[in-house]
């Protein structure tokens, strides 16, 4: 290898791999670790991931693995494995790495168990090691075929935000940084059960009208559990907030948004995630608890809620939003 700097990728799914190949055209060497030694066999001999991102060429410049020491000594790690499986992932790397690392925790939602977002739960795993988290509207399809998005990437250093940002930035991949890590990382768990509930209304024939308004009490719903939590709304109006709202909420190439549309059009529960990740469902409920929690109204959230545990149709799910006492708009 060349004196490049090297970024570790943990998770060679669409995101990981879709994030490896920015890495690489922003000049950086990409140590991609999976689990998977099948999948790392097929990136190192064809350099394609077929499971997870078919059609892609990967950049020489990503070097697949499953071994746990090809990791050390990477300047950063980007983290991009489910969720409820941040835990697990990051103790691993404490317990294997040589040192600590700044991680860049990408992963959208909170965990179940502990109502605690992905920095919380890194942080009880692994408190040396410096954190970051990145967030905003990038579909991975889009991402990795050299479509622009930007993004936001937020610590609570923020001088190591700035850093990151600059060294993972390409030309087709905006970075912005911010220390505001709280609003960045519920910008991106809450969007997921809100997209859910807007592929449901448009499943349902219930029109792009009602997905609008479905869409803007959501982002107010958002806004009310975000300020109850310590975000900003300057932050959530932002990459996190409304440009990952406005995306996710508005195509079936979100998965969260597809699962909602399938629901919508009669599917059951089981059928309508299609076998892929819907982070949506997982944070849905432990959503809808912390913000009862807090007393914070959000009915949105807790329809869809009742709708994922089987304890409201959809028909009755959009009764009981549309017949709630008439109150002011804000
Ligand atoms: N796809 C996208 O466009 C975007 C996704 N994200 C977020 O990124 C996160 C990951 O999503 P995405 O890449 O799409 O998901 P995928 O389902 O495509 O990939 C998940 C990856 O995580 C690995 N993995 C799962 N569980 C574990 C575990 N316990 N230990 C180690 N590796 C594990 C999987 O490996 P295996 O095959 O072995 O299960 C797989 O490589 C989600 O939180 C998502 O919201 C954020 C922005 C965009
Ligand atoms: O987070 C995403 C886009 O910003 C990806 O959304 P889905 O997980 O719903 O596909």
């Amino acid at each position: 290898m060349t004196t490049r700097p090297r970024i570790g990728v943990v998770g060679a799914g669409a995101w990981g791999t879709a994030l490896a190949t920015v890495a690489t055209q922003a000049g950086n060497h990409v140590v991609l670790w999976t689990r998977e030694t099948d999948v790392v066999a097929e990136m190192a001999t064809h350099g394609t991931n077929a499971r997870y991102l078919p059609g892609v060429k990967l950049d020489k410049n990503i070097h697949p693995t499953s071994d746990l020491a090809d990791l050390d000594n990477v300047e950063a790690i980007l983290i991009v494995t489910p969720a409820q499986t941040i835990r697990a992932v990051v103790r691993m790397l404490a317990e294997n790495l040589k040192k600590s690392v700044p991680l860049v925790l990408c992963a959208k939602g909170i965990e179940r168990e502990s109502g605690q977002f992905m920095h919380e739960v890194a942080r009880g795993e692994w408190p040396e090691a410096p954190l970051a988290v990145l967030s905003g509207p990038s579909f991975a399809d889009d991402v990795v075929r050299g479509l622009p998005t930007a993004v936001t990437l937020a610590s609570e250093d923020e001088a190591l935000a700035q850093k990151l940002a600059l060294q993972l930035s390409s030309g087709s991949f905006r970075i912005y940084h911010s220390e505001d890590v709280r609003s960045v990382e519920i910008g991106g768990a809450a969007k997921n059960v809100f997209a859910i509930a807007c592929g449901a209304v448009m499943g349902r024939g219930l029109g792009e009208s009602a997905k609008a308004a479905l869409m803007a009490r959501s982002f107010a719903e958002l806004m009310r559990f975000a300020s109850a939590y310590g975000g900003r709304p300057q932050t959530l109006m932002g990459l996190s907030g409304f440009g990952d709202m406005v995306l996710t909420c508005s195509t079936a190439h979100s998965r969260n948004f597809a699962f909602g549309e399938r629901l919508g059009k009669g599917a059951s529960l089981e059928e309508a995630s299609g076998g892929k990740l819907t982070e949506g469902v997982f944070t849905a409920s432990v959503l809808v608890q912390m913000a009862q929690e807090k007393n914070i109204d959000m009915p949105i959230a807790q329809t869809i809620d009742a709708v994922l545990q089987s304890r409201l149709t959809l028909d009755e799910a959009v009764d009981v939003l549309m017949n709630r006492p008439l109150k002011r708009e804000v």
